[in-house]
């Protein structure tokens, strides 16, 4: 086709058929296009449309390729692309294509197109009503072929002479009229291929493949067309243009696939090189938005006598042109070299990775200041200005990401060149706010990130510009403007002193801190708030209803808590959601983004309140594995909790195998142990930001929410520390060793025990967090703890059974040290000992006895420091003296002296007996003093010793106030030699 012809043909439907054209889009935009075609040919002998009809069947090959021609009732997207159809944008870009490629228009592409908002009837709905009513309408307004068929309205007719055939009839009909098309024929290809061959393209012959991928051409148009309205950078002015301006030579066009803008942060830089160096319109800066997927066309509307000569100097972006790499660079370079056929070969192969897709953000962009979600104060304050007429030239909007500073430049910009008088702007219906969503208003400039500007040129031109133009605003959009260079600063600063008036630049950053403080202190400066979870759902639950998307709303809301304040993200995780097909459950959402589920946490939690101190720490354990936070986990576990307190957890998993939340509902004393877990792990989560290794402190803090048995956070708090406990058996009678303390150490009565993990229990749970297999086996047949002492230097005694197990142990220290330290959650100072007589003997531990067998513990019960051991002793002797009728077994193991004293007072203990376990103490703790200060260091002169064995020859039956004396002779001693 000539482009006479072509621009004949663009001209028609820019004119009369317009309007109408404007109401199709995809296949029925394409045929009904054919459809007008014949009509004008019919009507315009100069037209001479009817002889190009194969390069029409080719171009409706393409369309056919598409996913949405091939079946477009089952694409959500081309609904969307309905719904939002703005196609004359897309066209208009098309008549530039047209016009310089002498390729001829090509009617559409399943990607949405945000570009005319006003033509349809149902627009017109959309845009005075809310964003809601307009969906629903466009729904309705959906154009596929069948929408069309079944339509009554009068295009419908129009349109139904170019339904009745297939495309495949009409594709035969034409048969080999094209080689373009009989070359497409022969060469169907998959995605990948056509990445291939893009890339073959660049190193092999160019030109051939072009040829190859005519077919491809006119698709690639399409896309390249298919520009969402919310689309940055659409290089009004700019592209082609200028480049044809500034170079004189052939345009550097080319579009960026979309899925190589995902390769954004760092594809900023080379979208910026893409974006000016190449003349190609502004550049996607924001390809992790997903919202520009690809570069612009420029606007038909620039023609040469129009043109703005705001860009770059290629000459000046030569430095950018290496700064990128792979198939982007490719592109790039190929347009660099200004070789025309490599510069359609690239928009050809954007084009082909981005047709199918556009992305939610793209299709739900807010279009008006109504749309704006969270930014009451921006919104109020801007559009006031409109109203009243008070614009200013320098505007600078700033704040994190996805909060809609783009969005609302863009908003702003169309509302100052609104025409409408009634509504409020932008009103979407005005022939201002038509050809911004045409994408040829030229008012309207908006620029990606950029090193280089040529404001001087800009402004002269600017003044002829308004010359021209009275009443319009000339606005520019600078996104991403930190990337901007000192120079670039400057030229704008000089340029705010001369602007012309109805010139506006709107600045967009994530933070003020990045921009010169002689631009800032000009700025009239508006914070973007991060989103409000609420909005941010409210803003889902729309797009999930319009997408048809089956996510519950605790998914959503999950999705939200995690899109940390921007809609983008939030959207762009929905997006992805909804591609996993299925209903979106919670579980799935917590899943994708990487948190574990509510079952599992309710497991872990079950477990540790039910003091499974292994499991507990297996499972921990089995979680962490998956690479999450500990501090992430944490927050889990206490939300969860607090769902559960809140009655809002649903418990649907099976329950029988959970003990503590085998009940249901729970208990008042299960809702207040929940309560006191939560308790204990909001104040272990400060310990964890602080400490290192937050893994430990984890597992201890879960350790922690057992109510009956606890194990104390070492340093967790002072009151902690002035009374340390050490892991003490329960009241059970085997055990033989009841520890009746209080936590303020106070002398009150308290007789509920403080059950803790036995020491049998934590060897197990040690040797289970032993790294090494065989040492864990090792461990558990030869060794066993001989003592703990858990304070502020926490001190573990190991007993072996024979030297050389002690000394193989001694020397896996570090492993069984680690293993240690993450059950105490704290250092821990390793011991090592061998069995000796004595010790089975006195400690009850026989070689190959298992603590679970002889039913006894040897312990130490650990009293604190700040306590001098007199009053320590009365303490416990009052506390003794109220529980007297605690029965006890004998003990064997090792205990204060305290325990003694109260044995021997609750006459369960014969006085000789209490004699000689005091000499057994005595004997223990001399031995274990220099090993631990935190145990009741008893050493005893020789004086003492024959005064003891004085007492003991005289009579058998040695009183109370003897053993006091003995327990002050000894608190003497230790004053003097205070222990190590
Ligand atoms: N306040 C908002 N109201 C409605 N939609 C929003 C809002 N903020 C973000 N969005 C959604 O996110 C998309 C991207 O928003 P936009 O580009 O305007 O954000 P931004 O603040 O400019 O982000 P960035 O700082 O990364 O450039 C929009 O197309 C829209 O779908
Ligand atoms: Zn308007």
């Amino acid at each position: 086709m000539s482009r006479a012809s072509s621009s004949r043909i663009l001209k028609d439907s820019n004119g009369d058929m317009g309007e109408h054209l404007r109401n199709h889009i995809h296949l029925t935009n394409c045929i009904h296009l054919k459809n007008h075609m014949h009509n004008n040919n019919n009507n315009n002998k100069q037209s001479p449309v009817l002889s190009d009809r194969s390069l029409l069947m080719r171009d409706l090959v393409v369309l056919q390729r598409s996913r949405s021609l091939r079946d477009p009732s089952a694409s959500p997207n081309l609904k969307e692309d309905h719904k939002d159809s703005r196609e004359g944008r897309r066209r208009s870009v098309d008549q530039n294509v047209v016009k310089k490629s002498g390729l001829r228009w090509s009617g559409s592409s399943p990607i949405v197109n945000f570009g005319t908002s006003k033509v349809t009837p149902s627009d017109e709905k959309f845009d005075r009503s809310s964003r809601k009513s307009y969906r629903f309408e466009d729904v309705n307004e959906v154009c596929s072929v069948d929408s069309v068929k079944s339509g009554s309205k009068d295009r419908v007719s129009k349109v139904n002479e170019a339904i009745v055939k297939t495309l495949s009839d009409q594709l035969n009909e034409v048969g080999g009229d094209s080689d373009d098309l009989v070359s497409y024929n022969v060469r169907p290809r998959s995605n990948g291929h056509r990445r291939r061959k893009f890339r073959g393209t660049r190193r092999a012959g160019r030109g051939v493949n072009v040829r190859d991928d005519v077919g491809n051409e006119s698709e690639m148009y399409i896309a390249s067309n298919s520009v969402p309205r919310g689309e940055k950078y659409k290089g009004e002015g700019g592209g082609r243009d200028r480049g044809q301006n500034m170079s004189g030579a052939v345009p550097r066009n080319g579009c960026v696939p979309f899925n190589w803008s995902s390769i954004h942060n760092r594809g900023k830089s080379f979208l910026d090189i893409a974006g000016w160096s190449l003349s190609c319109g502004m550049s996607d800066s924001k390809g992790r938005k997903g919202e520009n997927d690809m570069l612009m066309l420029s606007d038909s509307s620039f023609s040469n006598h129009e043109t703005l000569p705001l860009l770059v100097d290629s000459a000046d972006n030569e430095e950018w042109v290496h700064d990128y790499s792979g198939e982007l660079g490719i592109c790039a370079d190929n347009l660099l070299k200004n070789d025309q056929k490599d510069l359609e070969f690239c928009k050809k192969s954007s084009r082909k990775n981005t047709r199918w897709h556009q992305s939610f953000t793209q299709k739900h962009a807010p279009r008006t200041f109504h749309d704006l979600l969270g930014q009451n104060l921006v919104v109020q304050a801007l559009s006031n200005a409109v109203a009243k007429r008070r614009v200013g030239l320098l505007y600078v909007f700033h704040g994190p990401n996805g909060t809609g500073k783009t969005s609302c430049a863009r908003i702003f910009a169309r509302a100052l060149n609104c025409h409408s008088t009634e509504q409020s702007k932008p009103c979407g219906l005005c022939s201002s706010c038509v050809s911004y969503d045409d994408g040829k208003n030229k008012y309207i400039q908006e620029m990606g990130p950029v090193k280089k500007f040529d404001f001087e040129n800009l402004v002269d031109k600017m003044i002829d510009r308004r010359h021209q133009q009275q009443r319009q605003h000339l606005t520019f959009i600078f996104d991403d403007c930190d990337t901007m260079s000192t120079d670039c600063w400057n030229a704008l600063s000089k340029l705010v002193d001369r602007a012309p008036r109805r010139v506006v630049f709107v600045l967009v950053c994530s933070s003020l801190d990045v921009l010169p403080h002689i631009i800032v202190s000009r700025c009239q400066k508006f914070f973007f708030p991060k989103l409000k979870d609420v909005d941010i759902i409210d803003s889902l639950q729309r797009i999930a209803l319009k997408e048809e998307i089956d996510i519950d709303n605790d998914a959503l809301k999950l999705v939200a808590s995690r899109s940390d304040g921007s809609l983008r993200d939030a959207e762009m995780t929905l997006e992805q959601l909804s591609l996993l097909g299925t209903r979106i459950s919670l579980p799935l959402v917590q899943e994708m983004v990487g948190l574990i589920s509510d079952e599992k946490l309710v497991d872990l939690l079950d477990l540790a309140l039910s003091a499974d101190t292994v499991n507990t720490v297996k499972n921990l354990r089995i979680i962490m594995e998956t690479g999450l936070e500990p501090l992430a986990l944490m927050s889990q576990l206490a939300t969860v909790i607090t769902d559960i307190l809140a009655g809002s957890y649903d418990f649907t998993k099976d329950q029988r195998k959970r003990k503590f939340f085998r009940r249901h509902p729970l208990s008042k004393e299960d809702m207040e142990k929940l309560k006191q877990a939560l308790k204990t792990l909001s104040e272990s989560e400060k310990q964890l930001r602080v400490s290192n290794d937050k893994l430990t402190w984890l597992t201890a803090a879960l350790l922690q929410l057992a109510p009956d048995k606890q194990y104390l956070l070492p340093h967790s708090s002072s009151a902690d520390t002035s009374f340390n406990h050490t892991p003490v058996t329960d009241s059970d009678p085997s055990n033989g060793v009841v520890a009746r303390t209080r936590r303020d150490g106070s002398s009150k009565q308290d007789l509920s025990f403080i059950k803790r993990p036995s020491v049998e229990d934590i060897w197990l749970t040690v040797i289970e967090n032993v790294r090494v297999n065989g040492l864990r086996e090792f461990l558990y047949k030869e060794g066993k703890i001989f003592s703990i002492s858990i304070g502020s230097a926490p001190t573990v005694q190991l007993i072996f059974m024979s030297p050389i197990a002690k000394s193989t142990a001694e020397n896996f220290k570090d492993h069984i040290l680690r293993a240690f330290e993450v059950v105490l959650g704290s250092p821990v100072t390793l011991e090592f000992r061998t069995e000796s007589k004595k010790d089975t003997k006195n400690v009850g531990l026989s070689n190959g006895e298992r603590y679970h067998e002889s039913g006894r513990r040897s312990e130490i019960i650990e009293v604190a420091e700040s306590e001098s051991p007199m009053t320590r002793v009365r303490r416990k002797h009052l506390e003794a003296s109220q529980n007297q009728n605690q029965n006890q077994s004998i003990v064997k193991g090792k205990v204060s002296l305290a325990q003694v004293i109260k044995q021997a007072e609750g006459n369960t203990w014969s006085k000789h007996k209490a004699v000689l376990i005091a000499n057994k103490l005595e004997q223990e703790n001399l031995r274990l003093e220099p090993r631990s200060r935190s145990l009741i260091c008893w050493k005893v002169s020789r004086n003492t010793r024959r005064k003891l064995s004085r007492l003991k020859m005289r009579t058998r039956w040695i009183r109370l106030h003897s053993l006091l004396k003995l327990v002050s002779c000894g608190k003497r001693l230790s004053t003097k030699s205070p222990p190590r």
